[in-house]
């Protein structure tokens, strides 16, 4: 079935095929059950439509993780394109600044209504097209409509400052847009990116010109809809696909006043060094190697369902998960029993299934990527508790997918490459440590600093150890949770700058200070 006929079915593009919504729910599970969906609809999107792509040259299949299926071709965007996208947001800022925060807010709260009633509809296309498990894309789509519903409250709020000076002198300061920033995804959140770093630029008045990971192409078109059906001016969020090269094009883009880019740490580098060329500001959201740290007098069975958190959703595809377990040398036993009988439990499956809660892997080489580690880490001295293979599930049609059972190494050291790379697949290294002050040490011997976490009963332990760790984000007693009012971010090589929270609003606005005399100019000259 073509993606037209898809969304038609399930109701995605207008409100009127919502009803009656029971109907047309129960059709669109059927019309997009695994293995099915074909998209033959353009996935740019920018002055207010979808927009073909001026070339079929450069061609590269996106396939669908639990199939292998090619699920469309992505046709990546030249320089024309790049910027045709960057004049139509610039005409859409020119007028979306102008509007009062409250009006911005008035139609970031439809967009994010359309969102929540479509919430199953677009967690269905997340899954096809990036292997998670629908009952994780549902929580993403809900994080999506709640960032953009957070973020329209503070778009009501924004001010700035009165600053009384001498002789009734006085300076006020205003709050002002960017301009047209960039937004650059990767492959593991694709709507929920979009969304992060869209919903605070628009609050503050800024437009954004978006490129996903041409792995993952398929949902932020479907959010250009939604802000466009929600009433933004046509252009205030484009759409435009394609890989490094097109992100290049939209890095030294003139019109570009600002990169938000999530992803690996050597894009990073290269987006900063693209970026400062322009003086263009930058947000980078990188890779991680975080810690996990579980004291012996943690309340286990918490510690046991955090590591499992902390590790194995999105297939292990989350670059704040704390891969580097630390366990406290008189608990591993207990703790080794537990962790390996709920990693051996976990249904991994047919992603579209509501039991599943592990799907396919994004891709055939990020599969073989995470099995070579698994086989470096016993190479290295590494005993592999569970899991570490490839998987093939009894339903035909996931022959061809990308699954992975989850893997529990023991006996790793510091040293070890699975314990010093992010793996960026189901794969949780578990090292046992004596004293807390040693744990401190070894857990900030990285160059990453995205985040980290520590089980303890022990309330002053807790904060010590989180005073004490290098990373944006340590959970205490938990790990990966992500309330959007909740700033996220990294330390060291991991990046900087801040998403979710209200701080973001810091990062994609600027401040003007106007200063007003009010008796006469006392000259020097
Ligand atoms: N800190 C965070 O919030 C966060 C969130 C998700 C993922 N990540 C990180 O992302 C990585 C996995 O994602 P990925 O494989 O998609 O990352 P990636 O760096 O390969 O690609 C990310 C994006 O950058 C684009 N890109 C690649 N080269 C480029 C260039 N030269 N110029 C401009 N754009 C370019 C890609 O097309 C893609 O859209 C992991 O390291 C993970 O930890 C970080
Ligand atoms: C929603 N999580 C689980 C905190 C992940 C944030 C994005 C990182 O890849």
């Amino acid at each position: 079935m073509s993606y037209s006929a898809c969304v038609e079915a399930s109701g995605i593009r207008g409100p009127s095929l919502l009803v009656p919504s029971f109907r047309l729910l129960r059709r669109s599970q059927e019309a997009t059950s695994t293995g099915t969906v074909e998209i033959t609809d353009p996935l740019n999107y920018w002055g207010g439509q979808r927009v073909k792509p001026r070339r079929e040259k450069n061609a590269e299949p996106v396939f669908e993780p639990a199939t292998g299926r090619v699920l469309c071709q992505l046709f990546p965007c030249g320089s024309e394109e790049v910027d045709e996208a960057m004049q139509s947001a610039q005409t859409a800022y020119l007028k979306w600044r102008k509007m009062a925060g409250m009006e911005r807010a008035r139609v970031m709260l439809e967009a994010a209504r359309i969102i929540r009633e479509r919430r199953e509809n677009i967690a269905r296309l997340e899954v096809i097209n990036n292997g998670k498990s629908v009952t994780e894309a549902l929580v993403d789509i809900d994080v999506a409509w709640q960032s953009i519903e957070y973020y329209a409250g503070l778009a009501r709020t924004l001010s700035g400052q009165h600053v009384q000076l001498p002789g009734g002198a006085f300076a006020y300061t205003i709050r002002e847009p960017l301009g047209v920033c960039v937004g650059i995804g990767a492959f593991n959140y694709p709507f929920q990116i979009a969304v992060t770093k869209s919903a605070p630029a628009l609050a503050c008045g800024n437009a954004m010109v978006f490129k996903p990971s041409p792995m993952t192409p398929v949902t932020a078109v479907i959010l250009a809809e939604i802000y466009k059906e929600a009433g933004v001016p046509d252009g205030l969020f484009c759409v435009v696909q394609g890989g490094a090269e097109t992100g290049t094009l939209l890095c030294h883009h003139p019109m570009a006043a600002k990169v938000s880019f999530t992803g690996s740490v050597p894009t990073g580098k290269k987006i900063m060094e693209m970026s400062a060329k322009g003086v263009k500001q930058v947000t980078l959201e990188l890779g991680g190697k975080s810690p996990l740290i579980i004291f012996k007098d943690c309340e286990l069975e918490n510690a046991v369902k955090g590591a499992l958190m902390a590790n194995f959703l999105t297939q292990g595809q989350v670059c704040c998960n704390g891969t580097r377990v630390f366990v406290q040398k008189e608990i591993m036993p207990q703790f080794l029993e537990e962790v390996v009988k709920r990693t051996k439990a976990i249904a991994v499956g047919d992603p579209l299934l509501d039991g599943t809660r592990m799907g396919a892997l994004i891709s055939k080489p990020q599969l073989d990527k995470a099995l070579q580690y698994v086989s470096q880490a016993k190479a290295e001295g590494g005993k592999v508790l569970c899991g570490g293979d490839p998987f093939v599930p009894s339903d035909p049609k996931l022959k061809g997918g990308y699954f992975m059972s989850p893997c529990v190494l023991d006996n790793c050291r510091d040293d070890m490459t699975c314990v010093k790379e992010e793996i960026f697949g189901p794969v949780m290294s578990v090292m046992p440590f004596d004293t807390e002050e040693e744990v401190i040490r070894r857990a900030n011997n990285t160059t990453y600093g995205l985040a980290s976490g520590v089980f303890t009963r022990d309330i002053s332990r807790a904060h010590r150890v989180a005073e004490n760790l290098e990373a944006g984000t340590c959970y205490i007693n938990n790990y990966n949770i992500s309330p959007v009012e909740m700033p996220f971010g990294g330390y060291k090589n991991s990046g900087f700058g801040r998403e979710n929270g209200q701080v973001t609003i810091e990062y994609y606005s600027q401040l003007k200070t106007v200063v007003v005399e009010m008796g006469n100019v006392e000259s020097l000259f």
